[in-house]
């Protein structure tokens, strides 16, 4: 059985004081049985303070981004071991508005990947077409070549330790979400490029996932649970959202 997993990407948005009534707004735990791990991704500055606070919930921490460096100078990067520092397990790697505002490659996402496994943290690779290349015929393409950066630097024996996110651009913040059979073609496409071991390997559907399309999206067989912008950071619509799974 492949793991669960539902994502908060809180971006650039959130303060101490948010942090705060968010934990006050869920007020249940999460029972540790859940069926699926709910993390948030928090502003990096705030991981330190989220930490115990997400914990009292039943909410773990996941980092936006990680260094693909292990130590040095390297001004305002923050390495996989900093973010274990913090008790964080998880990074999203290679999302889209890094890839475009902050040009980040297919090698800095691959260099990323491999050192953030090196150093005992799961990276949540984000993949995912512009509308422009959808239209065109060429999404698998993209998508193909984007996970295979990543596959070609890591062994077969650590793709387990890999999250993949499907996340279409032209659904990122936009209201336009893909229908659920769009996201199941694209995971299952995304699954056949991992051949065997993609069996065991989760894959993440983001873009415009709300409480009110969560269900349909998750219940695709080859949807694995979802990373979640906009919708994460109300509390009520996030515990909407996870608890669809
Ligand atoms: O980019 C996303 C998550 O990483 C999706 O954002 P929205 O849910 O706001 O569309």
């Amino acid at each position: 059985m492949r793991e669960k997993l539902v994502i908060g990407n809180w971006k650039m948005n959130g303060s101490a004081l948010h942090i705060d009534s968010f934990v006050d707004a869920l007020r249940q735990k999460i029972p540790a049985d859940f069926r699926a791990q709910t993390l948030i991704a928090p502003p990096a500055c705030y991981l330190g303070y989220a930490s115990p606070r997400f914990e009292e919930v039943g909410i773990g921490l996941c980092a936006q981004d990680v260094s693909a460096y292990p130590v040095g100078a390297y001004t305002g990067e923050i390495s996989a071991g900093m973010l274990l520092d913090l008790g964080c397990r998880f990074a999203i790697v290679g999302h889209s508005e890094r890839r475009s505002y902050h040009g980040e490659t297919d090698a800095v996402v691959a260099a990323k990947v491999k050192q953030a496994l090196r150093d005992g943290i799961r990276p949540v690779v984000c993949v995912g077409e512009a509308l422009a290349q959808r239209e065109e015929g060429r999404y698998e393409q993209v998508i193909r070549q984007q996970v295979q950066a990543v596959l070609q630097v890591c062994e077969p024996e650590v793709w387990s330790d890999l999250v993949f996110a499907y996340e279409p651009v032209w659904a990122i913040g936009t209201g336009q979400t893909a229908t659920p059979e769009q996201a199941q073609e694209a995971h299952r496409f995304i699954r056949s490029l991992l051949g065997a071991p993609g069996a065991s390997v989760s894959i993440l559907y983001g873009g415009s996932v709300k409480p009110e399309n969560a269900a349909a999206i998750f219940s695709q067989p080859d949807v694995d649970g979802g990373l979640i912008g906009g919708a994460s950071l109300c509390a009520a619509d996030f515990k909407a959202v996870f608890s669809a799974i």
